[in-house]
């Protein structure tokens, strides 16, 4: 950079800033004015005059207050929208943006190169100059999709050609360039690498400077309906759809807000761990959750299978797993629900006072009464109103029966006054006016009046009807929400005859094996236990048969991890979320729950949306570690030949075996000091909750935190953790417990052994006890350190 440069630049810069300082006064001038005219407004209550004799007057207040209502409303949103431009310029004024690019549109004659500043948030002056603009502008794509010569970009009125002839970068530090060079790349590698050579921290910082032209495209996606993207560990995914979340937010601002948009996260902890990305980027967060919360809070009666003990469940029948999980098993819900249009369907009787009121015989005729062209939604409909008729006719049946007498004579002061609404209740209001009633009463400042009964017989039937009312209400909510189907004998039917709908061989299933599982689900569900598959076909069923349609308002959803996904899940979310767009991302290598079978997911899911509309995108590269570590993890895979490393230098992973687990542990309190000394945060990945407990018990009085569950915060320092928790993290430093034959020798372990060595940025050690892991023996030796210890 030569110094001339750098003088114009940072006169420049200068120039921005004080036009930011500018606009931030006069934002200030304008929250202070707007909250004084908003207190005008507010007075102005006491002007609107309530007139309610007559019914022109009550038309009268009612618009005046309207009025009034639109008044604050307005300078409450003008109000707002200055406080936002005022924290946004508050940012602004530190670090207005991090780039400039130098570009000809071709179809501009004889006009000169044009010059753009890129920042997190488009600034214009009062006088409309546009200053700075924000990254997720189109023109800003041209940034990050190309070098310098003609570079294509995407409009919203369609493709655009520039010519660019200067791309610059900026470090800027409070209101000074700290450093500036010109690059000729996408991004140029110096800062890449800059931004990567950073230490690990407990939160995710957003890459908005150094996003990758393949990352771009992700984040810019506006076609399709499902975005699959595939990456290495490490490669950005997360990164990406953070960004991309930030990028939609912008582009249908107006249109879209954080609330239409939901993230399912591998886990509490990384929903933690990523919660400062969008307010980084000004934006506010989004719904996350894990599907084990989204079905959990479903089935409150419930324990559903958690994370660790899916991961932990010793494999019981890898072959119904699979099957549970497939989308067969989708259809054959579906089928399963249609025949229920025939026959089929598990009611219980309504009961009242013990008794049954309506018994489960005629709840099945009336559900079966409707002809074969109703729908299941619409069967249910139907059988509901006439229930809740039939609720009503027993009003008067019950009236007269001697459990309402008892009740009235037995009735205390303070219930008959309830009851009989003296004080509060006017003669006329019945009991489902009493809402509008209150309204009127409270608008119109009328006084309330006494009951009054012409005769004693009226008394005794008005105080029968509202004792019978209050106590058949339980079964009309009942009747509202279903309560007459029998969902869990319904579910457990529907796995009897299973067979009756799909072929249980083509998963290698058997019919004795079949039977012996049902009878688990049985005895599990007793115990109020359901797996995570079982708990999502159960709610599949139900959904299907109650009509529910899933949460329309929801426009995109994210699934991160989706390889620990069953294709059944995904359909579900997929029928759950009916209108939104999918943007999914995973790394089969990292399949940790669903092992070999996740392969075919992509296939899957893919079919379950318009070829036209479903776009594939690859990530290769990886980010995260260091040269070395990537080059060694890849090689723990049989297919992570085309995964390439960053140009990122560090010191080759070592493995450390000690004879016994004594010496292995000391190893690891060695390691500890090491990495503590050159600052490198450390986690201790071990495979089980178990096993990091028992650890974390051998190394009591060293200065580790264990994280057990995924409800705890991510502590600065060193952790230990186990391979499900950490799914989606990075550490400076990773280490390996019981990296040894006995812990990690199964082929399908390669995985997890793969997805726990790419959490490391820049120092990993593998430490265990006896004979090496064959799936280590297997990388090239040049690939790793080895010592004894
Ligand atoms: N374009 C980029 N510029 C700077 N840093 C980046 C970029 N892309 C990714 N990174 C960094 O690389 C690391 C890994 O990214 P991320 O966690 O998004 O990867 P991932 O593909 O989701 O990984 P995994 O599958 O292992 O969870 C993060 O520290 C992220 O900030």
């Amino acid at each position: 950079m030569s110094n001339e440069q750098l003088i114009t630049e940072q006169a420049y810069l200068n120039q921005t800033l004080g036009k930011i300082n500018e606009s931030l006064d006069i934002t200030k001038e304008e929250i202070k004015k707007s909250k004084g005219s908003l207190a005008d407004a507010a007075s102005g209550w006491d002007d609107v005059r309530v007139k309610t004799s007559t019914y022109s007057g009550i038309v009268e207040t009612a618009m005046s207050v309207r009025q009034q209502q639109q008044a604050i409303a307005e300078r409450e949103s003008a109000k707002s929208r200055a406080e936002v431009r005022f924290q946004t310029l508050s940012k602004q004024a530190g670090k207005p943006y991090f780039a400039r690019i130098d570009f000809t549109d071709p179809q501009d004659d004889g006009q000169g190169p044009e010059s753009i500043y890129i920042g997190l948030a488009s600034y214009s002056d009062e006088e409309g100059k546009f200053w700075v603009y924000d990254w997720r502008t189109p023109v800003a794509s041209i940034y990050y999709d190309g070098g310098l010569g003609q570079v294509d970009y995407l409009t919203p009125v369609g493709p655009q050609r520039a010519d660019v002839s200067l791309k610059r970068q900026f470090e800027i530090e409070g209101g000074d360039i700290v450093t500036l060079f010109d690059t000729e790349e996408a991004i140029g590698d110096a800062m890449l690498l800059n931004a990567l050579s950073g230490e690990s921290s407990t939160k995710m910082k957003s890459i908005v400077t150094t996003i990758q032209k393949e990352q771009n495209k992700i984040i810019r996606n506006t076609d399709a309906d499902l975005l699959f993207v595939q990456g290495a560990a490490g490669s950005g995914k997360t990164a990406a759809i953070m960004q991309r979340v930030a990028y939609l937010l912008y582009r249908y601002r107006g249109k879209l807000n954080s609330g239409q948009v939901v993230m399912f996260s591998p886990n509490q902890l990384f929903n933690d761990y990523v919660d400062q990305v969008l307010p980084e980027l000004g934006e506010q967060n989004l719904v996350q959750l894990t599907f084990f919360q989204y079905a959990s809070r479903r089935l409150p009666r419930f324990a559903v299978q958690t994370l660790a003990e899916r991961f932990e469940q010793t494999v019981s029948n890898e072959k119904i797993d699979r099957m549970l999980g497939s989308l067969e098993m989708f259809k054959a819900t579906q089928k399963y629900a249609q025949s229920l249009n025939q026959k089929g369907l598990h009611a219980r009787n309504l009961n009242f006072r013990g008794e049954p009121l309506i018994t489960r015989e005629k709840i099945l005729d009336i559900y079966y009464q409707y002809n074969e062209n109703y729908k299941l939604s619409q069967r249910l409909e139907a059988t509901q109103d006439t229930l809740l008729r039939s609720l009503r006719a027993q009003v008067g049946v019950q009236m007269k029966k001697d459990w309402v007498e008892l009740a009235i004579e037995n009735l205390s002061k303070e219930e008959y006054d309830e009851m009989v609404g003296a004080g509060s209740t006017r003669i006329g209001d019945d009991e489902e006016g009493d809402a509008g009633a209150a309204t009127r009463r409270h608008q119109l400042g009328a006084q309330p009046q006494e009951r009054e009964f012409k005769s004693d017989k009226q008394e005794r039937n008005f105080l029968a009807k509202k004792i019978v009312t209050q106590a058949l209400r339980p079964l009309a909510k009942k009747i509202r929400r279903s309560g007459f189907i029998n969902i869990n004998a319904q579910y457990v039917d529907f796995l009897k005859v299973l067979p009756n709908f799909m072929n249980l061989a083509d998963f290698g299933v058997s019919d004795a094996e079949w039977t012996e599982y049902l009878q688990q689900v049985i005895a599990d569900f007793k115990d109020h236990k359901l797996t995570l598959a079982n708990t999502t076909i159960y709610l599949y069923l139900y959904d299907l048969i109650t009509g529910k349609h899933g949460q329309r308002d929801i426009r995109y959803l994210f699934i991160d991890e989706i390889q620990d996904y069953t294709p059944y899940q995904l359909a579900f979310l997929k029928f759950s979320f009916p209108n939104a767009k999918f943007t999914v991302l995973g790394d089969l290598n990292q399949a940790i729950f669903t092992q070999d079978w996740a392969n075919s997911l992509e296939e899957d899911f893919a079919s379950l949306f318009a070829p036209e509309k479903v776009e594939m995108i690859e990530l290769t590269q990886t980010y995260r570690s260091t040269e070395q570590i990537t080059n060694f993890s890849k090689e723990l895979l049989e297919n992570g030949k085309t995964i390439e490393a960053f140009n990122r230098d560090g010191e080759l992973p070592v493995l450390k075996l000690a004879k016994d687990e004594a010496g292995a542990l000391q190893a690891v309190k060695d390691q500890l000091q090491e990495n503590a000394i050159d600052q490198e945060q450390t986690a201790i990945i071990t495979q089980t909750l178990e096993a990091a407990q028992d650890l974390a018990a051998n190394l009591d009085g060293e200065d580790v935190t264990l994280i057990h569950s995924e409800n705890q915060r991510l502590a600065p320092g060193a952790v230990i953790i186990p391979s499900y928790l950490a799914k989606g993290l990075e550490f400076d430093a990773v280490v390996i417990w019981q990296a040894d034959a006995d812990h990690y020798s199964a082929q399908d372990q390669q995985r997890l052994l793969y997805t726990v060595a790419s959490r490391a940025m820049h120092r990993l050690t593998m430490i265990g006890a006896g004979e090496i892991s064959p799936l280590i023996q297997a990388v090239h030796q040049s690939l790793y350190a080895r010592e004894e210890v």
